[in-house]
């Protein structure tokens, strides 16, 4: 994928178009820089806040929303009460994307069910996703403990990653198991949390060099970058290895990042190796990356999600796919202006092939 992809975006006609944008105050800051609102507005569309804490339907009462793009928690859904609003305008408004889709997002085993035996043919290379099992340490004793992981057929190291990922810091926690013992001590803590206890799946850990690539899909406009991981675990070390080790959002440092890292070695001194890494890992064949960009927007009927892919250290073809989220931080990539404009006007112009349907089940 080209990284500096030229932008396609060109004002057709002198129309102009209205898009809300419902999310946190956060996501706004990070998303909604004053360099994507003045891109916007110079190719003709206006960006505007919609407030997530009450219904839309008493907000902009002058204004008609083309299109609406969200990321949003269940309580912001009800206090927009976007179903009242889409009964009245439903027909002229598009929500993208429609909330029964992303939920689907929410939860790692439906979430990889999309990218599991994904028909893609690119130089031989697959695409597909890790071994992974669920535990639900409400329902599982001691005895059954020991057969759940007998019968599993999981091989340590494996990824302890909370079922559910909704986008609070919790469902970011994840921790790397040695063995047996460590997966213990991770269920014990787990269910000592008691009632907040929540099931966790098992992953298996797949080497890849130490570099992720993360998909940034947006309607037909897709890129690639690379991004820092967790080492190798050699085999003959990780037969020595014993317990856990806790982590959250390593692949949050961009190449950049890590630059910054290289030059402060003396103090993690890991940062030079991941970049040397980085630097030199080859990207995916450009049409695999499209091909599974497509498929999974076909498959999820979503347009904005981003895909964290990994390649086995021990055979170059075969892609996993780790994890799917939804609306990601596209202002890390670079010139990511045009490319969120670009999606836009094809929204507003109708043009993404997957849209969803009639919004559908968009308040449930
Ligand atoms: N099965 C795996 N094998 C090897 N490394 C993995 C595996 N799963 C996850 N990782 C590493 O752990 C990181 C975090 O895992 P994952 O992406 O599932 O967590 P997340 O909290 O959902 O991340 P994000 O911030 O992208 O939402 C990955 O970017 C990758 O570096
Ligand atoms: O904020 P950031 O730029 O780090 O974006 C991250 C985003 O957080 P945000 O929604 O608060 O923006 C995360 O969403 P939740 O899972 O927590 O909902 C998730 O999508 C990460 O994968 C994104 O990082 P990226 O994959 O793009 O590196
Ligand atoms: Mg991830
Ligand atoms: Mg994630």
């Amino acid at each position: 994928m080209p990284q500096e992809q030229a932008s396609q975006t060109q004002t057709h006609d002198d129309e102009r178009y209205i898009i809300g944008y419902a999310m946190e105050p956060k996501k706004i800051q990070n998303l909604l820089k004053p360099s994507l609102i003045e891109h916007a507005r110079k190719h003709g569309i206006d960006l505007i806040p919609i407030d997530i804490n009450k219904p839309l339907i008493q907000q902009h009462p002058n204004l008609h929303f083309h299109c609406i793009i969200q990321k949003l928690q269940p309580k912001h859904w009800d206090n927009l009460n976007l179903h009242q609003y889409m009964s009245k305008h439903g027909t002229t408004t598009t929500i993208i994307d429609p909330p029964h889709l992303v939920r689907k997002l929410q939860n790692r085993v439906s979430m990889l069910e999309f990218a599991s035996n994904l028909p893609l043919s690119v130089q031989n290379a697959t695409v597909g996703v890790p071994y992974q099992a669920v535990i639900d340490i409400h329902k599982t004793s001691g005895d059954d403990f020991e057969e759940m992981v007998t019968d599993s057929n999981l091989r340590f190291p494996v990824i302890a990653k909370p079922l559910y990922a909704d986008g609070t810091m919790k469902s970011h926690e994840l921790c790397l198991v040695f063995d047996r013992e460590g997966l213990r001590e991770t269920l014990n803590k787990n269910a000592a949390a008691g009632s907040t206890t929540t099931p966790v799946v098992l992953q298996e850990f797949v080497n890849h060099g130490g570099v992720v690539f993360k998909v940034y899909v947006a309607g037909e406009h897709v890129r690639c970058v690379k991004r820092r991981s967790l080492p190798d675990i050699p085999e003959e070390k990780a037969e020595t290895l014993k317990g856990t080790l806790k982590f959250s959002q390593i692949s949050n440092f961009t190449v950049q990042d890590d630059n910054g890292a290289k030059s402060n070695a003396g103090h993690n001194g890991d940062g030079a190796n991941h970049l040397s890494n980085i630097e030199r890992a080859e990207m995916p064949e450009e049409n695999l990356i499209k091909e599974l960009a497509r498929a999974l927007r076909e498959r999820t009927g979503l347009n904005m999600f981003n895909v964290d892919v990994i390649r086995d250290a021990k055979d170059c073809t075969r892609y996993l796919v780790i994890d799917i989220n939804y609306f990601p931080g596209y202002a890390k990539l670079p010139c990511y202006e045009p490319f969120i404009t670009d999606f836009l006007l094809d929204c507003v112009r109708n043009k993404p092939a997957f849209v969803c349907e009639e919004n559908q089940g968009m308040n449930e």
